[in-house]
């Protein structure tokens, strides 16, 4: 019989081999599991990271508890511009003096609100700007102020007031004390030919801000821009705010007293503080280019004829023009003595303070005598062409009586229009680069009237 082949190594062999595959997968199965391990922990960690840059804890910052969660049911995490961004924000928007406000200045690239910006940073408080930066005029006027704002570490973000998301964002973000709500869609004349923007901005902005601030908790105390143009056909004289304000003679003034109703209502029903200013005919330097003073200045210089408006009973139209720096005081007096609002996280507590006040020269001075101290500043004298007024939605004259700021806030103006014009006319030299004229360049040209 042939002996049997001798398996025993052969046995052996295959223990010792299988051995090892097991060996090996186990040491395969734990290396990948570390691996995964050490992933998951750093993905975790970048999240921890992530989120702790980005939003502080609630304790940090309790003002937006309710912000938390419509920025997290709306994946808002993205809205903005990241970490940098937001660290920009919350740089200008820190106060540097004691008990400082932290204050949101809506259209702060525009004339009142870069003025208005630049002189609460100056006194120590945090200031952050929102504009969106439309072409009603030149943009680059705004871009320059912009730049200006920059120089004093005022930084403006570029956004529309009805963009919730963003606006929920900032307030998030930057625990404001005050707002200074300066953004609308100005101009008197202009409502006739796009009505739909002084919606836009000065109803849906306005209530979609008070939507968010109302929310908000603290909520912050709110100083806004009406208008000398909600008194519309208002006859007594000086205007005060005690008088009529029911008939508006343009949407522009319409959409301004629909303003001061609406922040009745959330004073009303959410605790808001709200102080409306009423301002009156406002210029100087970094002035709007739509207004009548700043576009006289160029057509004369220009040597293009301008339109004087005149009444229809063939009076001289006359207004209480106020120099911006007064009014950039009727502001501030306006936010210091702003009392808390009482609500709070779209709930109202108690009372709160709801004011309006007007802020003008009391000085009502002519369209005419206007023009005339430009051409003294310009030393060029202007092709004027006297019409009687368009029905545009102007009104024959505005004059206000200041008792009230005065009252409350010492408001108080110092500025004629001739010192206030001349203080302009040097800035738009300056900023145009044209060379003044001499006396002897002048060309007189005869008046046209009409
Ligand atoms: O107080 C306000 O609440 C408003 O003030 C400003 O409106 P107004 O007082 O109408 O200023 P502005 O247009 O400069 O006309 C000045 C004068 O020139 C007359 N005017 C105007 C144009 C023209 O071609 N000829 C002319 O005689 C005109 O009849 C008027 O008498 C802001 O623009 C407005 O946004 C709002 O803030």
């Amino acid at each position: 019989m042939p002996t049997p082949p001798d398996t025993s190594k052969t046995l052996k062999l295959e223990r010792y081999n299988s051995y090892l595959r097991k060996f090996h997968s186990t040491k395969l199965i734990n290396a990948s599991s570390k691996l995964l391990f050490r992933a998951t922990l750093l993905v975790a960690l970048l999240l921890i990271l992530f989120f702790t840059i980005s939003y502080p804890p609630l304790s940090d910052n309790p003002h937006h508890r309710l912000h938390r969660h419509s920025l997290l049911s709306t994946s808002l995490f993205s809205v903005g511009g990241g970490a940098a961004w937001e660290k920009q924000v919350r740089r200008s928007s820190t106060p540097r003096r004691p008990n400082g406000f932290s204050v949101l200045v809506t259209g702060a690239a525009g004339f009142v609100g870069s003025h208005c910006s630049l002189a609460l940073k100056k006194r120590g408080d945090g200031v952050l700007g929102l504009d969106n930066f439309n072409d009603y005029y030149d943009p680059s006027l705004k871009r320059a102020r912009q730049n200006l704002l920059k120089k004093h570490e005022v930084f403006i973000v570029e956004g529309d007031l009805n963009d919730a998301p963003l606006l929920s964002k900032l307030f998030y973000v930057a625990p404001f004390t005050h707002v200074l709500h300066l953004a609308a869609q100005a101009g008197v004349r202009y409502a006739m030919q796009n009505p739909q923007s002084y919606i836009r901005s000065n109803i849906a902005g306005f209530v979609n801000l008070l939507e968010i601030a109302k929310a908000t908790n603290p909520q912050p105390a709110i100083v806004w821009a009406s208008s000398s143009s909600v008194y519309g056909l208002n006859s007594e004289n000086p205007f005060s705010e005690i008088d009529r304000t029911d008939k508006p003679a343009s949407l522009y003034a319409a959409t301004k007293k629909a303003g001061e109703e609406i922040a009745h209502t959330y004073n009303h029903i959410y605790g808001l503080s709200l102080t409306g200013l009423r301002f009156f005919t406002v210029y100087g330097p970094w002035g709007r280019p739509d207004m009548a003073y700043f576009f006289f200045t160029r057509d004369i210089l220009q040597g293009k004829s301008i339109e004087i408006y005149k009444t229809h009973d063939q009076k001289e139209v006359a207004r209480d023009f106020t120099y911006i720096d007064d009014v950039v005081k009727g502001c501030l007096g306006a936010l210091d003595t702003a009392e808390k609002s009482t609500g709070s996280g779209g709930k109202k507590k108690g009372p709160a303070q709801l004011r309006v006040y007007n802020l003008g020269n009391t000085s009502p001075v002519p369209v005419g005598r206007l023009v005339s101290i430009l051409e003294g500043l310009l030393n060029t004298k202007a092709k004027k062409h006297v019409i009687t007024m368009p029905r545009n939605g102007d009104v024959p004259f505005t004059h206000a009586n200041v008792t009230l700021a005065h009252k409350d806030f010492g408001y108080k103006p110092t500025t004629d229009l001739a010192s206030g014009l001349r203080k302009f006319v040097k800035w738009y030299v300056g900023y145009y680069g044209i060379q003044p004229r001499t006396k002897k360049e002048t060309q007189p040209t005869g008046d046209e009237s009409g």
